[in-house]
């Protein structure tokens, strides 16, 4: 099947440290840096304007997870966003580009809000800033949402990758049923079938071993959880959009705000950054 034409838009700092954002979801699909391509995308993505893009920085709104009034993990993911301020670059390099979502007759149909969502993505020397910003326009009814920045790291190998800032937390296990455990690695590898959501990760978290050999610090502000999801062989076979033999090869790290504490400010800004350094040192804290 071809792919259906993609909108996708380019902010270019240099060859060698540049973003790609594809209008459907609002999707960042790639982050070159120094000339390596952090971000996972799967070789089996479905690229059709429909189905969200396996991989990237998917944006999850206003459902985390299953939704009973519609699809899992929200449809700001699958829907078409518009370039709102095209890339522009500033005296220091940086370049920067504004994506927005705007309540349409089909969200209203699922959940009656009006809404704003802005995602400012900049591309730095040494790092990707995602900055989103919900805005409430209903007019004067509050909402409530969950969101999710769903970051696919791409690493080589992810049993030879650690996590950081995870050791000590309260996390909901969903491969368990929901159980609620306590982590006990510090830092954590991931070498099985994994989907928990880390309550209260406020430590930024640093990923070793990530595509490139490099070091990767996501940092998070106002997205108080953090979800971590490897679908192992099992669950990788069950996804028709997903390699067989890729689940090796990224780990999800995603910056959220938790089903369990909604947010319904009139504005609010959620911050993400990743900043890779071969030479970081192996823990950042904030
Ligand atoms: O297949 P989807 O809808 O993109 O979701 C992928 C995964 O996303 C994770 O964030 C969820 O915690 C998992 O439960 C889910 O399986």
């Amino acid at each position: 099947m071809m792919a259906a034409e993609q909108e996708v838009v380019v902010l270019t700092r240099d060859e060698n440290n540049k973003a790609t954002v594809n209008l459907h979801g609002g999707t960042l699909q790639s982050w070159v840096h120094n000339g390596t391509e952090m971000i996972f995308v799967s070789k089996n993505a479905v690229f059709d304007n429909k189905k969200g893009i396996r991989g990237g920085i998917p944006v999850v709104f206003p459902q985390f997870g299953p939704w009973e009034l519609g699809p899992q993990h929200g449809f700001a993911r699958t829907s078409r966003w518009q370039c709102t301020s095209p890339p522009s670059t500033n005296s220091g390099g940086d370049v920067s580009a504004t994506f927005t979502l705007t309540d349409t007759d089909a969200t209203r149909a699922i959940w009656n809000h009006k809404f704003k969502l802005d995602l400012v993505v900049v591309v730095k020397a040494g790092s990707l800033d995602t900055s989103l910003t919900a805005t409430n326009n209903n007019d004067a009814e509050s909402f409530s949402f969950t969101c999710l920045l769903h970051t696919y790291f791409s690493l080589p190998d992810v049993t030879k990758s650690t996590v950081s800032g995870l050791g000590g937390l309260t996390y909901i296990d969903k491969t368990a049923g929901g159980e609620k455990k306590q982590e006990t690695e510090d830092p954590k590898t991931v070498s099985k079938y994994v989907d928990y959501i880390y309550l209260e990760a406020v430590k930024d978290h640093v990923i070793t071993n990530a595509a490139g050999g490099k070091t990767i610090c996501l940092k998070k502000t106002n997205l108080p959880d953090t979800v971590g999801w490897n679908p192992w062989s099992e669950k990788a076979k069950a996804m028709s959009d997903f390699g067989d033999d890729q689940y090796p090869t990224l780990v999800c790290e995603a910056a959220m705000s938790a089903a369990s504490r909604p947010l319904s400010w009139k504005e609010l800004p959620l911050l993400s950054e990743l900043s890779p350094s071969s030479d970081r040192p192996a823990l950042v804290l904030l």
